[in-house]
């Protein structure tokens, strides 16, 4: 749980830095708002089921829907652009004996109403950002950038029906899950032809974008928006996280343009973060067309990319005091004591039942608690209680004032 604070912590200060609202949505929505038919392995996998109000609902498999409705709930009450970040719990159902988790926390920064890749370019900052943060550099991690555009212009080449683009981008993710053959058989499934697949599996390996000029023509709007963002990024000063990739497609059936995702140098993680700009999503949803971009970044891959890297950070709990009653007697002067020390906005252990003193100090040390205040009645009855230093070992009796005084002094 530390961790898991700490690093929504991260998340939550960059997304402060960036200017990002936080939102929250439910954990469970109406399982329509999921179901998709483009064979997404994220809606073959909805924690679904019927509740006692006979609803069709499901536990959220990810945020990006619900951040929709809500937009579209709110209508033209809401200004855009809108720049909205949300950490959240999303679920899977998962045969448990993949040994994968069903629940995992992902972090998310949206922009909506940005139709150029200024917005990307915002994004990409902000994941960088994290990286350095938590000093990840980009001898690590890199992001590998692509356009569905790219895949949208072939499918356009070579006629193949609109109506399967989300479907063909699903299929053509699984790129290096299964074999070329078997992406090949679930393309013609989708009415894709051999040379059609051929032509689309050939493009992903376009190392360049000077390549990819080459490929689609130099009117070709994924090649502009890249060429965009990639100038942007110079700008900004994060280009060299960055590497075009154009086998990168994402696996989720709503982007349309840039996608995105960011992933370990060494090769031996899953994806760490993806996303990418969704413009169609809203008006999938009845509402009007609104460009929107953003990322899901979870927080199960980068705890195994810090523990590779040793970048782990050791999170102790910091007690500034353990205050100990030497008799019972003394228990409610104990609690004047410690509440005087917590107003000094200071963290207090209070020991809370009838103990040895050779048990306190035990305790003191395991907490790694910097002082211990003990209320013995003969330091009372002279208005003090005893202060050690359990670093330096030094130890003085002084009144509650004084220890009040130099608590404030060492919080200010
Ligand atoms: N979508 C999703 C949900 C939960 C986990 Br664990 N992984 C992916």
């Amino acid at each position: 749980m530390r961790l898991r604070s700490w690093l929504f912590q991260q998340f939550r200060e960059v997304s402060r830095l960036f200017a990002f609202e936080e939102v929250d949505f439910p954990v469970l929505e109406s399982e329509a708002l999921f179901v998709r038919k483009a064979g997404e392995e994220i809606t073959q996998q909805l924690y679904n089921f019927e509740d006692k109000g006979g609803r069709r609902v499901s536990l959220r498999p990810e945020l990006t829907p619900s951040l929709a409705r809500l937009v579209l709930q709110k209508g033209k009450a809401l200004p855009l652009p809108v720049k909205w970040f949300a950490i959240g719990q999303c679920w899977r159902y998962e045969r448990m004996t993949r040994g994968r988790r069903r629940e995992h926390y992902q972090w998310n920064m949206d922009i909506l109403g940005i139709p150029g890749v200024e917005a990307e370019v915002e994004l990409l900052s902000a994941i960088v950002t994290f990286f350095k943060k938590v000093g990840i550099s980009s001898n690590d991690v890199g992001i590998k950038i692509s356009s569905r555009k790219v895949l949208q212009s072939l499918l356009e080449r070579f006629e193949v029906p609109p109506g399967s683009f989300a479907a063909v981008c699903v299929v053509v993710d699984k790129v290096e899950k299964i074999t070329r053959k078997e992406v090949e058989e679930e393309l013609l499934k989708l009415g894709v032809l051999k040379d059609a697949a051929d032509g689309i599996l050939n493009a992903l390996s376009v190392r360049s974008l000077t390549e990819l000029e080459g490929l689609l023509g130099t009117e070709s709007e994924a090649v502009r928006d890249l060429k965009q963002l990639f100038s942007l990024a110079n700008g900004y000063g994060f280009a060299d996280w960055l590497v075009f990739d154009a086998s990168v497609v994402r696996g989720l059936a709503y982007y349309t343009g840039t996608v995105f995702e960011g992933f370990d140098k060494e090769g031996k993680l899953r994806a760490i973060c993806g996303g990418g700009r969704y413009d169609r999503l809203l008006s999938t949803f009845g509402g009007e067309d609104t460009p929107a971009c953003g990322f899901g970044f979870g927080d199960a891959v980068i705890v195994e990319l810090l523990k590779d890297r040793g970048l782990l950070p050791s999170l102790q709990q910091e007690i500034d005091f353990i205050v100990f009653p030497l008799e019972e007697v003394l228990r409610p002067q104990a609690g004047l004591v410690t509440t005087k020390l917590r107003e000094a906005g200071c963290v207090v252990e209070l020991i809370l039942e009838s103990k040895k003193m050779k048990w306190a100090f035990k305790h003191a040390e395991r907490l790694q608690a910097k002082q211990l205040v003990l209320l013995g009645s003969s330091e009372w009855e002279r208005g003090c209680v005893r202060v050690k230093n359990l670093s330096s070992r030094e130890e003085e009796d002084i009144s509650i004032d004084e220890l009040i005084t130099k608590a404030n002094t060492s919080k200010e």
